[in-house]
């Protein structure tokens, strides 16, 4: 369970996340959407503890996610696939992440079959992946410690269409085993086949949650919902 209450961020007198509140219940995959810079980073990165809020508070299994025993084995993070180590093998970038949660060696080779990296791949250095090889690593690495909660940003970002299957089925076989997935994307497509829940946000304000069979009830498509809900917020909208 993720837990955001009246969170809000400012940088000087801008308002980058503006009293938002949500949550993202265990058992279910959130898609969390909105227009470029539209805080949903910020809001990540406050949740795993690497930004300060202004005020508000988000609780990671019911407590500050730096103040969970051993975060990282509990709560997975990928916020940026391309900011891995490039000279290191994938294999070596897992292999640390699993000697720092503590996590028995074997895991490495459980998780880069899991992600669909082969042995060629994950011995080749991080600098020559691709940005699809970079995600698959980034959410092999946050899968490391078997976490009960994933936060994701972005992260089918230049995968494939065998890598967008893949990631469906594993987010949703996460979630389905009680798991609970905040996930960022601009792939509504995506997301309409995957998540369970919507929270929309635009100029850091809610515009839209709910479950997403209600939101789309009247037959709209998230796309449609997307668009009407954050044109007044979004580059376009603000220019028209
Ligand atoms: N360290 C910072 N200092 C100043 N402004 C910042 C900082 N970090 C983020 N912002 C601003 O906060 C706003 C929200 O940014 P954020 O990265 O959270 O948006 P986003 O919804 O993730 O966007 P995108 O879809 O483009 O990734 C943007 O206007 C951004 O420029």
């Amino acid at each position: 369970m993720i837990t955001i209450q009246n969170l809000t961020k400012r940088y000087g007198s801008f308002t980058a996340v503006d009293d938002i509140t949500f949550t993202a219940p265990p058992g279910s995959v959130t898609g969390f959407l909105g227009p470029n810079g539209a805080g949903k980073s910020t809001t990540m990165r406050i949740a795993v503890g690497l930004t300060r809020p202004t005020s508000g508070s988000v609780h990671v299994l019911g407590a500050n996610y730096r103040d969970l025993p051993n975060p990282a084995a509990r709560v997975g993070v990928l916020l940026d696939a391309s900011a891995q180590h490039s000279g290191r093998t994938g294999r070596e970038v897992l292999t640390l992440g699993a000697m720092t949660l503590g996590t028995p060696q074997n895991r490495v080779d459980q998780v880069l079959e899991q992600v669909g990296l082969t042995a060629r791949e994950a011995n080749s250095r991080v600098g020559t992946y691709s940005l699809g090889m970079r995600q698959r690593l980034g959410v092999g690495h946050a899968l490391l410690g078997n976490p009960e909660v994933l936060i994701l940003d972005e992260p089918a970002n230049g995968l494939d269409p065998q890598g967008i299957h893949w990631m469906r089925s594993l987010l949703r076989g996460f979630a389905d085993a009680g798991g609970t997935v905040l996930l960022s994307s601009h792939l509504l497509h995506e997301v309409q086949m995957i998540a369970d829940r919507i929270v929309m946000i635009g100029q850091g304000r809610i515009v839209a949650d709910g479950a997403i069979d209600q939101l789309l009830s009247d037959g709209t498509d998230l796309e449609t919902l997307f668009l009407t809900s954050t044109m007044s917020t979004s580059r376009e909208g603000i220019a028209a």
